[in-house]
């Protein structure tokens, strides 16, 4: 059963709007963005309209391609200034996910390497383009082979826990710890996934588990709190999670209470597997500690979830929107060249060989 999945970035075919699925008001709604211009988009990134590392890589690509196609410039230097100054902008839209720089950076990379070839600004633009589609064509199946990959550490009927969104609306498609859900609910493994809430933003509970509903796999909402009891019952022989940035000794930055998963997985005995495109891997971090933490604001805290306030309006709040998964605490890390066990210093830095 071929499953059918929502695409969360795409360039309409007019080449002039960047169509983004608005991930703030999923599941309630199901809305589109139509977005041309850098501003926009970085307010998209920034609020989560787009969210996930690789979707965040993808929107800033055609962000970037959307801001220079908009240039007015008539030879290739001040084209270029054009370029650096959105890419600079789209920059500083969120720090944590690897991947917002690694595509901008990809594409600073074809520029140059185009300009060398071609003086033409048209041409440079349509350059792109190209790139911006390479992009995003090449995350599709990066994630389809890493769901194949982990596919193969799972068994049919396994209890599985994922913590925030790694689906395929993070994504081009599949998602990352979610493909192999996907690619198993294809060939009938019958997963019982169990999907944490992930407080504050509830990215589990308001997209996993509207995802996983959507693609007809049996997944079951907990509170961020409940993690343990289901390890504990032995309801869960698998922790599969994303990553926003894996430093060189495999400490892995993802969503908030990732790392008091894979304390509780080490706890019960329980595999942690993070699941890693390349793109999302940066050997210019020695480790956990070099990982810039985004810190955002209180109202995701104390905001209106139900009818009420969630807590007093003044209330000090701490909100880092990430944290450091020790690589003590990680099984594997499954990348789509094949899957990474300690000691990563050597395992990841083969990788890319
Ligand atoms: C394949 S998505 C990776 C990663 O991104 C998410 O963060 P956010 O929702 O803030 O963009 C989360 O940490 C996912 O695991």
């Amino acid at each position: 059963m071929a499953i059918n999945v929502i695409q969360s970035v795409k360039l309409e075919d007019n080449l002039n709007t960047l169509v983004l699925l608005d991930q703030t008001v999923l599941p309630g709604k199901t809305e589109f963005l139509d977005l041309t211009t850098q501003e926009e988009i970085w307010e998209a990134i920034f609020e989560l309209k787009v969210r996930g590392a690789p979707a965040i890589g993808i929107a800033a690509a055609y962000g970037v391609y959307l801001a220079a196609k908009s240039s007015a410039a008539e030879n290739v230097d001040e084209f270029y200034q054009d370029f650096k100054k959105a890419k600079d902008y789209l920059a500083t839209s969120r720090p944590t996910a690897v991947n917002l720089f690694w595509a901008l950076d990809r594409m600073e990379r074809r520029l140059k390497e185009e300009t060398e070839r071609n003086k033409d600004v048209e041409a440079l633009k349509n350059a792109l383009l190209e790139e911006a589609h390479a992009i995003r064509d090449e995350d599709e199946e990066v994630c389809k082979t890493i769901g194949e990959h982990a596919l193969t550490l799972l068994k049919p009927e396994m209890g599985i826990l994922t913590h925030c969104n790694a689906g395929t609306i993070a994504t081009a498609k599949y998602g990352t710890a979610l493909a192999p859900i996907y690619l198993g609910t294809e060939q009938d493994y019958n997963f019982k996934v169990y999907a944490d809430e992930t407080r504050p933003l509830l990215q589990g509970a308001r997209l996993t588990a509207w995802e996983l509903e959507q693609a007809g796999v049996d997944v079951t909402l907990i509170c961020d709190n409940m993690a343990s009891i289901v390890m504990k019952e032995g309801k869960v022989q698998a922790v599969l999670v994303g990553c926003d940035r894996v430093a060189q000794n495999g400490d892995t930055a993802n969503k908030i209470g990732t790392s008091g998963v894979a304390i509780l997985a080490k706890h019960y005995n329980i595999p942690f597997y993070v699941c890693a495109p390349l793109s999302t891997i940066d050997l210019n971090c020695k480790n956990g500690d070099d990982i810039e933490i985004e810190n955002r604001g209180a109202e995701e805290v104390t905001a209106k979830w139900y009818s009420e306030r969630m807590a007093p309006e003044e209330v000090n709040v701490y909100n880092p929107a990430f944290d450091v998964t020790d690589h003590s605490l990680i099984t594997a890390i499954i990348t789509e060249k094949g899957i990474a066990y300690p000691d990563y210093q050597d395992s990841l830095k083969k990788l890319f060989d």
